[in-house]
């Protein structure tokens, strides 16, 4: 397994090795002995999640509120998506700062999304399924979101897809209008919380 951290500390990438053979392929997308020495703690699971999408669905930019919010370690097990995530944590020296990564079934990388930041992918594929595991259950009340046509971002959506959204993301506050609203989690509860993590 190959493991790279990315340009917002404490994302990271992980790469497992393919085993392919007469039958097909084996891969283990999630190691915990790999990513407890990467992070730095194990995954907690509180819940997993799967979903499937057609091509061009966009899902998120979503957060949860910190503490305790909703650490993501997310892959895709069937066709092919472009990952996001958003440093959204009020005060986080890569404050409003992407990272996207492709994520697919051929390769099976994975990534690590902690508390905090916020997430968002698009199906580049019809039928396009996410497997997430989660280090807590779906808390409806302190789930959040922002556009994922925010222009001060500036996510790189594929321009040769007709976007589809879910009304709650259409209808999503800019980042600067959630930061004006007090829904951002801040940097330093996010710090806080990693901590009692360790
Ligand atoms: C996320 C979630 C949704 N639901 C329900 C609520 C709703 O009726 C239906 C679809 O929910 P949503 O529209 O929020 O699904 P979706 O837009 O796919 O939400 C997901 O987006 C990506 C980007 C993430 O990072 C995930 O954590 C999650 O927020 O499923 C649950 O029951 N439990 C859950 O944990």
């Amino acid at each position: 397994m190959q493991v790279r951290e990315m340009s917002i500390a404490g994302v990271f990438e992980f790469s497992p090795q393919l085993f392919g053979d007469s039958r097909g392929l084996f891969a283990a997308p999630f190691q915990d002995e790999v990513f407890a020495k990467a992070v730095g703690h194990p995954l907690r699971l509180g819940q997993t999640n799967h979903s499937v999408s057609k091509r061009g669905t966009i899902r998120g930019v979503h957060f949860a509120d910190t503490p305790p919010g909703q650490a993501k370690y997310v892959y895709c097990p069937r066709g092919s998506l472009m990952d996001i995530v958003v440093d959204v944590r009020v005060g986080s020296p890569t404050f409003g700062q992407w990272e996207a990564v492709t994520l697919d079934s051929r390769d099976y990388r994975a990534l690590y999304i902690p508390e905090g930041l916020g997430h968002a992918f698009v199906a580049l594929e019809d039928d396009t399924a996410m497997s997430y595991f989660c280090s807590t259950g779906y808390n409806p009340s302190g789930e959040h979101g922002i556009t994922p046509m925010d222009e001060s971002l500036r996510l790189p959506w594929p321009t040769d897809i007709d976007p589809i959204l879910s009304e709650k993301d259409t209808k999503a506050p800019t980042l600067a209008e959630a930061e004006a609203a007090g829904l951002l989690p801040t940097y330093e509860a996010c710090l806080a919380h990693y901590a009692t993590l360790l």
